[in-house]
């Protein structure tokens, strides 16, 4: 009996509510971004970058969101069409805001950091008016990403989205998706994180981000099992908590828990893994694979994107993901 069931009466395998923005990925590596001259640009945004994931491994995807309208968002929704993304909830912006920025810097491949310009963004900006109903009531899953809940009226959009979602029996995906400079408030994020997380089947982020949803909680040791079990008295089946290359761990309602390690990589930059792993894992429950399974194939995934220079435009083909296991599997046994 698998944690989550979808509904196999949908027409769309997924659909990611959040941003859109604009990776701005150094090319001079292994220096600070002081001494970088040049960039280059690829579509970003954690939801993006899955939403982006799920399409590549063969899924049906559509976005909800809001571009700027200038060259920067036309952009955007010209690379998800071209990547068979359903743009028609992908709204134009009409007040002048703009899209956000991820500038990033690759001191080493362990020392990556991102550089973000988020004032006036395009994808904060996004009402629950323009939220289509009908496009969640035709998805298996909705993903809604955290940095979508740091301010209004984009907050609303999500929780709008959820209720559809409910309402029209998706499952719902919340990737915690922390980013600081995005929020107002410790406090703001803890309140809204806790608020989301009740309503979603499967949650899935960092110790890190786990921490920050935990402020007005009892879990001094940081205990996953503490974090995931939790949200087993709310709507949660799965809960992941992701420990970077010390790999994953993932908790279901049913009392199961299985770790996944991570995949050897010749690291080009970290970012980019959480949101491989999270298309990855997913794609897995959509083809009824076990969770144990499903961890490996996100895992693989991660491995794969974090040696490319891009997220978005690294996400691998899952015939590319059955590969690499295959390999790592054929030079595991070649090395006993
Ligand atoms: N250095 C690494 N080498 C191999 N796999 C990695 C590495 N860092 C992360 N991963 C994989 O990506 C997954 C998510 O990475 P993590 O850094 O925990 O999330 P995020 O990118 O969201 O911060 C990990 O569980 C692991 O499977
Ligand atoms: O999420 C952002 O706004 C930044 C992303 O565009 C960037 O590709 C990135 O940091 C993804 O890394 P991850 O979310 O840690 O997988």
């Amino acid at each position: 009996m698998s944690l989550v069931t979808f509904r196999q009466d949908k027409t769309m395998d997924f659909v990611a509510v959040g941003r859109l923005c604009i990776d701005l990925n150094a090319n001079e590596i292994h220096r600070p971004m002081e001494e970088t001259m040049t960039f280059t640009k690829y579509v970003g945004g954690s939801p993006a970058n899955i939403c982006i994931g799920m399409s590549r491994l063969g899924l049906q995807c559509g976005f909800i969101g809001k571009v700027s309208d200038d060259q920067m968002g036309r952009f955007i929704v010209q690379y998800l069409d071209k990547e068979g993304i359903d743009t028609g909830n992908v709204v134009i912006d009409s007040t002048g805001a703009v899209t956000g920025l991820a500038f990033t810097e690759i001191k080493s491949p362990s020392d990556c950091s991102i550089l973000m310009y988020r004032d006036n963004v395009a994808d904060l900006k996004l009402t629950a008016h323009e939220v289509q109903e009908e496009l969640i009531a035709k998805t298996k899953i909705v993903l809604i990403s955290g940095t979508a809940l740091a301010q209004s009226p984009s907050r609303e959009a999500v929780i709008q989205a959820v209720h559809y979602a409910k309402k029209h029996g998706a499952v719902v995906a919340f990737d915690l998706d922390y980013r600081p400079y995005s929020w107002a408030s410790a406090e703001e994020t803890a309140i809204y994180y806790n608020l989301a997380a009740e309503k979603s089947d499967i949650i899935i982020g960092t110790r890190e981000e786990f921490n920050a949803m935990e402020m007005f909680e009892n879990n001094p040791d940081h205990s996953d099992k503490v974090t995931a079990s939790k949200w087993f008295d709310y709507s949660a089946r799965i809960v992941i908590i992701k420990h970077g290359k010390e790999g994953s761990i993932a908790y279901g309602k049913d009392g199961s828990s299985n770790r996944a390690k991570s995949f050897p990589s010749k690291v080009l930059k970290t970012f980019g893994a959480g949101d491989s792993y999270a298309s990855a894992f997913l794609y897995g429950l959509l083809q009824g694979w076990t969770v144990e399974k499903s961890m490996e194939f996100g895992s693989a995934s991660a491995s794969i994107v974090i040696s490319r220079h891009s997220c978005s435009d690294a996400m691998p083909t899952a015939a590319e993901v059955a590969e690499y296991i295959e390999q790592c599997n054929q030079n595991e046994i070649k090395a006993n």
